[in-house]
């Protein structure tokens, strides 16, 4: 239940913030924390993800560390379903499984607890912004190791000029994006 009224004409773009040269030079930082702490920004960011994703019919939102964090929680809660946190190296205490990826700007680990999914289980993934797509494509390998079936991914922001849609899109992932900045 989201306690504010919807706004379907509210410029989410606007609330986004534009750091140059974070967290290297050339790296256009686009800074969800403005946008998540404007109260109608936030609540109508999850509301349009959380309508997205019904459209889907999860069993589960799969969020990825940390940004993905604030949205996929908030939209799991939303929604009525449970909320499965995908951590970078180390984070998790149970046994996992875990795969190497690459950023726009270094290479990571993620990890996913084994038991988290099933076999079978129907999951949305879930996070801030879709650069190169290489969180994602990783985040969707582990649900698969897993044995879930990954219905789509959501994000709030798309860089399209890094190219991550056009990898999921030919990795056949489906992929939903609220806005885009270009000139990445
Ligand atoms: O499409 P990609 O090229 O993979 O990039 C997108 C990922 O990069 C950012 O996370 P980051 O790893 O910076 O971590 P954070 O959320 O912990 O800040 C962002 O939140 C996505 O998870
Ligand atoms: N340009 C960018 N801004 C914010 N988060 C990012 N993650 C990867 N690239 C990013």
């Amino acid at each position: 239940m989201i306690a504010l009224p919807p706004q379907p004409d509210l410029d989410l773009a606007a609330l986004v913030r534009t750091i140059p040269d974070f967290p290297k030079p050339g790296i256009q930082f686009r800074d969800i924390t403005t946008l998540i702490g404007h109260a109608a920004g936030f609540a109508e960011s999850v509301r349009r993800l959380s309508a997205r994703a019904e459209t889907y019919r999860p069993d589960f939102i799969v969020a990825v560390e940390a940004r993905g964090f604030l949205f996929g929680a908030a939209m799991a809660s939303a929604m009525g379903l449970g909320v499965v946190p995908v951590r970078k190296a180390g984070k998790l205490p149970g046994v996992t499984i875990g795969v190497d990826y690459e950023l726009e700007y270094g290479v990571d680990r993620l990890e996913l607890h084994e038991g988290a999914v099933e076999a079978g289980h129907r999951v949305v993934l879930v996070d801030d912004l879709l650069a190169t797509g290489g969180t994602i494509l990783a985040t969707a390998e582990l649900m698969r190791a897993a044995g879930a079936e990954v219905a789509a991914a959501l994000f709030v922001i798309d860089l399209p000029d890094l190219g991550g849609a056009r990898r999921l899109n030919e990795a056949g992932l489906p992929c939903e994006t609220l806005i885009a900045f270009d000139g990445d």
